[in-house]
């Protein structure tokens, strides 16, 4: 994608610190983190496990509270949203599986316009065509009356997907979305997401372990470690070291000229 000057942003942080507290125990897990999503830029969050993807996530997504620094989302702190301009302005999907095998594809991404809803949950026209239009972009609209439990993993993964497209928000967070799925289904998930991020102009923000795929399909990485985050795309942190420096270990390097991981074999 060309990022230009003007290109919008729906999210910024500003010398934002996450972590966990408890009591007068403070347990920082990243700070000075003055990161921004771009509109119609999908940014892959990655990095060892335990540095602090799935709590930038959460945190970003206003489910906890930053220690210090500021989110600001369309230019507003986040602290001062009130729940329902929060379900307007993004939507989180975490990794593990809803129990909703009893509800059909079109109730679950029906769901997704509960923020918009009357108290009854009653869809107006509207509203039927935005869920339409979010099975469409996923290509489920074949699968709309199947219960969820009559799909495959890739095809339920993608019904979430349109549940939280369905939701109308300019910012779109996914914890490890392709964290049940096969080669196939990741790289499959991966593209639509990008390609969804491109086409509606939203920003999608992903936490994964899918490395390699990270770095062919995102338009930008948020590179984490312990020694805090790294934003750039995949050829600026290969060409500055990043990912040799943080993903070093003795059974595998990564070869900055190929891009690509090498497991070391024992000889
Ligand atoms: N509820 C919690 N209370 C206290 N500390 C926590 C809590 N959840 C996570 N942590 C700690 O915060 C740090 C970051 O955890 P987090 O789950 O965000 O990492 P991650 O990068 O998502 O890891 P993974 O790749 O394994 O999913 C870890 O040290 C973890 O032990």
């Amino acid at each position: 994608m060309e990022l230009t000057e003007t290109t919008y942003s729906p999210l910024r942080t500003s010398n934002l610190a996450i972590g966990y507290s408890r009591g007068s125990r403070l347990n920082v897990v990243q700070q000075h983190l003055d990161l921004e999503l771009l509109s119609g830029e999908m940014v892959c969050m990655i990095g060892p496990n335990g540095c602090g993807k799935s709590t930038l996530l959460r945190t970003l997504a206003g489910l906890q509270r930053p220690i210090t620094g500021s989110i600001l989302v369309d230019g507003k702190n986040m602290e001062t949203l009130s729940a329902q301009d929060r379900a307007e302005s993004l939507a989180l999907t975490l990794t593990d599986r809803v129990e909703v095998d009893k509800m059909s594809v079109y109730e679950i991404v029906a769901m997704g316009r509960y923020p918009y809803t009357n108290r009854f949950g009653r869809l107006t026209e509207e509203d039927r065509t935005i869920v339409a239009e979010a099975l469409a972009q996923v290509h489920l609209e074949e699968k709309a009356q199947r219960y969820i439990s009559e799909l495959s993993d890739g095809e339920r993964q993608r019904a979430m997907i349109a549940k939280v497209l369905a939701q109308s928000t300019p910012l779109l967070f996914f914890d490890e979305p392709t964290a049940h799925l096969d080669l196939p289904n990741r790289v499959s998930i991966m593209l639509l997401l990008a390609q969804l991020a491109k086409t509606t102009g939203k920003s999608i923000l992903l936490s994964t372990h899918e490395l390699e795929l990270a770095m062919q399909v995102a338009d930008k990485l948020w590179l984490m470690s312990d020694r805090g985050v790294q934003v750039g795309t995949t050829d600026q942190l290969i060409a500055d070291g990043s990912f040799e420096n943080v993903f070093r270990s003795n059974q595998f390097s990564f070869n900055a000229e190929t891009g690509r991981f090498i497991i070391n074999k024992p000889s």
